[in-house]
């Protein structure tokens, strides 16, 4: 579980985080939404430790990052994954480098362990028989399913994902979404993602932040999202007609 507490981060005399408080648990998918600009980004950075907050704190699992010893730090380094926009993938490296690097980085297994575990992550996110491809040969849905493989090798307590399935056909977009979920589900992992596609929000958002201007302006499930009268979610989500229509249409099928 991932606790933050009045979290406030700035630039300069620029606010951008205004005292987030917020709970990411086990086993949840949670996304963050918002406008361009609201602070998604520092957030999730502030998060993964890139940003350090001015004011509040983020505590995983009861312990609070920025008091984290050497130690601590590194043995927390080794508890998350992460997935970046666009993969972020070592191109001159193949499917299996890539997947084993934080293996060679943060353990001492041998190869022949590294390599069952390699194995067996690309078997669970369907990419059996591309080890030895190149980031280049692959589609951008296979490029994604090796980041999330290599986010999870580590067996990770908490995954933060920017953005992941960007640049994705709409199709594909759903599987990695559902891929991210079910992973999730079934590791009990403390899942947060950062993203701008409604169809995500929609499909699996079991926990939803909706940040305006560096504050959470609210926050519930997708399917409290259906039902709220908060006049900035509503504005923001079903800013499409698009969506407007499928609001509708499913409080006329619950109510
Ligand atoms: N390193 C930085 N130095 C100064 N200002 C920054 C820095 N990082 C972010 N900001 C500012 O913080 C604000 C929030 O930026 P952020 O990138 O978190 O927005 P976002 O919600 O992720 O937007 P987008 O959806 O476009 O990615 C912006 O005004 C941005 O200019």
């Amino acid at each position: 579980m991932i606790q933050v507490k009045d979290l406030h981060k700035g630039f300069g005399d620029v606010q951008v985080l205004k005292g987030i408080t917020t709970t990411f648990e086990p086993g949840k998918t949670s996304l963050i939404i918002g406008q361009s600009g609201s602070g998604k980004t520092v957030f999730l950075k502030s998060l993964i430790g890139l940003h350090t907050p001015e004011e509040g704190t983020i505590a995983f699992d009861g312990r609070v990052n920025t008091k984290f010893t050497n130690e601590e730090k590194r043995q927390w380094r080794q508890e998350i994954g992460m997935v970046f926009q666009g993969s972020a993938l070592f191109d001159s490296q193949t499917v299996e480098e890539n997947v084993m690097f934080p293996l060679k980085m943060f353990t001492d297994q041998s190869q022949s362990e590294m390599l069952d575990r390699v194995n067996f992550v690309l078997n669970r996110v369907n990419l059996e028989n591309s080890n030895y491809k190149l980031p280049a040969e692959l589609s951008g849905g296979m490029q994604k399913r090796v980041a999330i493989a290599r986010a999870i090798v580590m067996n990770p307590k908490y995954l933060f994902c920017d953005e992941p399935n960007s640049g994705l056909d709409p199709q594909t977009a759903t599987v990695i979404d559902n891929l991210i979920q079910e992973i999730t589900d079934e590791y009990k992992i403390t899942t947060v993602i950062n993203t701008h596609d409604m169809n995500s929000v929609m499909e699996i958002g079991e926990k939803i932040l909706f940040l305006k201007n560096g504050i959470k302006a609210w926050e519930g499930t997708n399917e409290e999202i259906f039902k709220t009268d908060n006049e900035a979610v509503v504005g923001f989500v079903y800013s499409s007609n698009l969506f407007k229509k499928v609001r509708v249409a499913y409080l006329n099928e619950t109510n």
